[in-house]
């Protein structure tokens, strides 16, 4: 079992050498009071992210996301919703996700006990701070601690979410109602995530028959389903403090997520940006509405047809921002692979086989860059 999320965490030793401030993250750099960014954050020119500049490429607009109404699938316009959920996925790899059943009481709590845990003292958070990329939690900062050459201005706690009990004692015991809070939201947005895919599945055309013997079958379609019910979650909760220094650096560099879906809570504070049409979108915030975008796995499942689509994080002078993804795939042992119903000989198959540890493998040979591990999977002949 393996996270397969970005590599790195925490340094060890408490020299105060400058490298060593850094892996304490932005929020104890911002804490310490600073007017200019240091140099560890400063971006070549050709990667900041060029909000004001003449040959800006971040649209002048924001945009307008396909909006889902979850509560549809369940009625007589599901038809019409499925071709919805189809044309995002295709088209945007993203859609916001409205009227999804979990309630305003557990989104509030758990956008609460992430501000509260980041309002704990450095060395509180610092306690799960670990190189381990197996650790069931993990704080830190930047997106690959250990590789990236410019660091970024994030402060970041992820957390491997299921099976919950094996991991429930291994979660910070700080603030207090914390397990359980996150525990309650872990749980509701795993069971969303699995109501999603049902309607993706059903979207792309793969009919959900449930036969017995088919179904103890190895890689049937029918299985995914049962095996996402095992399947892996990782919670990554993201903080983002005021920057001096927002043209030279980002709060996450463009990259696209590994799992299937991944369900994002943002905050009233803008920051993500998708890439559209060769330009930097800015997802505008909808209240207590999930972010869902497409990941590489469901990429690679649905052979080509649904977009895991490059994203980014740009930070502000002002504001602090705080955001929660979670992001579901396989069991971390299983094998992802393009479905068979979605292969003929006009659709071949258009990616390799992959696992966890191939994507660790990966990764943790090189700085994680934009969609390489995914482009890495692709079949030449196609
Ligand atoms: O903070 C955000 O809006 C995006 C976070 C993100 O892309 C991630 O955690 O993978
Ligand atoms: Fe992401």
């Amino acid at each position: 079992m393996s996270p397969a999320m970005v590599v790195g965490s925490g340094e060890k030793g408490e020299s105060d050498t400058p490298g060593n401030q850094y892996q304490k993250g932005v929020k104890q750099l911002v804490e310490n009071g600073l007017h200019t960014i240091p140099k560890k954050y400063i971006l070549p020119p050709s990667d900041r992210p060029a909000t004001n500049s003449e040959n800006s490429n971040v649209a002048k607009q924001n945009l307008q996301l396909p909006i889902i109404d979850f509560s549809e699938l369940i009625g007589p316009r599901r038809p019409q919703v499925l071709q919805s959920l189809a044309n995002a996925c295709e088209r945007y790899g993203f859609f916001q996700l409205v009227n999804h059943g979990i309630s305003d009481d557990v989104i509030s709590s758990m956008r609460d006990v992430s501000g509260r845990f980041f309002d704990l003292p450095f060395e509180e958070r610092a306690k799960h701070m670990t190189t381990d990329m197996h650790a069931p939690v993990r704080y830190g900062t930047s997106f690959s601690q250990t590789k990236d050459s410019v660091f970024c201005w994030r402060d970041f706690l992820k957390l491997l979410c299921h099976p919950l009990p094996d991991f429930l004692p291994h979660w910070p015991a700080s603030p207090l109602d914390f397990r359980k809070v996150v525990a309650t939201y872990s749980e509701e947005t795993k069971y969303l995530f699995l109501m999603l895919m049902e309607a993706i599945q059903e979207s792309l055309g793969i009919k959900v028959e449930v036969k017995k013997q088919e179904e103890e079958t190895e890689g049937n379609d029918n299985n995914i389903l049962k095996d996402l019910e095992d399947g892996s979650q990782m919670m990554v909760v993201n903080f983002y403090p005021p920057c001096p220094e927002p043209d030279l650096t980002l709060g996450m560099p463009p990259h696209s997520d590994y799992g299937f879906l991944t369900l994002l809570l943002q905050d009233q504070v803008e920051g993500l940006q998708i890439q559209f049409q060769g330009q930097w979108l800015t997802v505008k915030p909808i209240n207590n509405a999930f972010v869902v975008n497409v990941g590489d796995h469901l990429e690679i499942y649905s052979n080509g047809k649904y977009k895991s689509v490059l994203h980014r994080v740009i930070v502000n002078a002002m504001k602090k921002r705080t955001s929660v993804a979670s992001l579901h795939s396989l069991p971390f042992n299983c094998t992802v692979r393009p479905s068979p119903k979605l292969i003929d000989e006009a659709n071949p198959k258009r990616y390799a086989d992959t696992n966890f540890d191939t994507f660790l493998a990966y990764v943790s040979t090189r700085e994680p860059k934009r969609k390489e591990f995914l482009d890495s999977r692709k079949l030449s002949s196609t």
